[in-house]
């Protein structure tokens, strides 16, 4: 299995070339799809419904055949390999995580190492350390699926599809179908494993919020399968093709590149304490508690250099004073930032990013 795929650093992983996909009732999926995707990272796929983003997705791994031009992974033509082999050295997880329903977790995960030739006794050791590794608990393993909630099954699922350890992992909204609070911690359980793992990953996903989350690059697909632009989300945000990216992206298009900006360069003074209306009350370990005034108290959340210049907006919206606290990692108070500091960061990033994209 991994002699299919075994690209050099810094090669392409994926490459997609004029390739057409016109299904036999006459409904064209993929129009003259060209996409080269390097090795790691993660691709998000986006588009309003039906623009042939599952097609393109299923064409990888040949679940689906190309009417016409040539897709490689690896470097290789995936239409010269074994359909079967190049299916199982991919990984593939699904809305309904696709799980066996008569098979316990364990052995659903144990499932692909076994097809690939491991014996029982380490199939089902790898896939107890898979458990684990997608944040599930081991006595997970000896329940069925549907003894799971929907958050664990897509767990279940990503397990699985990493079982095989396959350098490229496809994601076809395999978070569409929970709550957005699970959603959000199956995102950040993602990224965190995107950093241990590296994998090129290729996702589809409805949720431009998600993809702009979750994506190193951003593909937009419109009806009839026109890919119209690919770009890092910064570049996307910043600097949409045309009207229908744009719409596609939404009115809130500023506020979503301010969270992808962090707090770091906005510059920070001493927080006052004590003569002015308000004072920044910390604790021993100088950890802000609240805002303290005549009147009574205000919570305060402070913020670290990594959090979004979105969130200290919206946390300098709430703040009494118009300042935020800033923290270091260990939630020590390092300083206070303005309204207006992140006001006029907030327009410089905006302009910068237009200017570099
Ligand atoms: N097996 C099939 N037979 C015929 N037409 C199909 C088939 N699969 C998909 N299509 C059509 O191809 C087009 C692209 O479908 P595809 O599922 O790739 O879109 P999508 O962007 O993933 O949509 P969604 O976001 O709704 O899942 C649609 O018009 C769809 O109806």
């Amino acid at each position: 299995m991994h002699e299919v795929i075994q690209p050099g650093k810094g090669h392409l992983m994926i490459q997609f070339d004029a390739v057409h996909k016109r299904f036999p009732n006459g409904a064209e999926a993929v129009h003259d799809l060209s996409l080269d995707l390097p090795e790691g990272g993660v691709t998000v796929l986006v588009g309003s419904s039906g623009c042939g983003k599952t097609t393109t997705l299923r064409m990888i791994n040949r679940m689906v055949e190309p009417t016409s031009g040539t897709i490689r992974v690896g470097g290789k033509d995936v239409q010269q390999q074994d359909a079967a082999e190049l299916r199982r050295s991919i990984g593939y997880v699904i809305q309904q995580a696709g799980l066996f329903p008569h098979r316990t977790v364990l052995d659903n995960v144990a499932t692909v190492p076994l097809l690939l030739g491991h014996g029982r006794k380490q199939a089902r050791a790898r896939a107890a350390g898979l458990l684990e590794t997608v944040g599930l608990a081991a006595d997970v393993g000896k329940r069925y699926p549907h003894q799971l909630s929907g958050g664990q099954q897509q767990r279940v699922g990503v397990a699985r599809a990493l079982a095989a350890d396959p350098p490229v992992l496809l994601m076809d909204e395999p978070f569409g179908a929970v709550d957005p609070v699970v959603r959000s911690q199956l995102q950040d359980e993602l990224l965190r494993l995107q950093e241990e793992l590296n994998k090129t990953i290729v996702f589809v996903t409805h949720d431009i919020d998600e993809a702009v989350r979750l994506g190193d690059r951003i593909a937009v697909f419109r009806t009839g399968g026109h890919l119209v632009q690919c770009s890092s989300p910064t570049e996307l945000l910043a600097r949409p093709a045309d009207d229908f990216v744009a719409g596609f992206l939404g009115a809130e298009r500023g506020l979503k590149l301010l969270s992808l900006r962090t707090l770091a360069a906005v510059p920070q003074g001493p927080a006052p304490g004590g003569g002015g209306t308000w004072t920044l009350v910390l604790d021993e370990a100088r950890k802000p508690l609240h805002w303290a005034s005549e009147d009574g108290e205000v919570p305060v959340r402070p913020l670290k250099d990594t959090d979004s210049l979105l969130s200290a907006l919206n946390e300098s919206v709430a703040s009494p004073t118009g300042l935020i606290a800033r923290v270091d990692a260990a939630g020590t108070l390092t300083g206070v930032s303005s309204r207006d500091d992140i006001h006029s960061h907030a327009g410089q990033a905006h302009s910068e990013a237009r200017v570099a994209a």
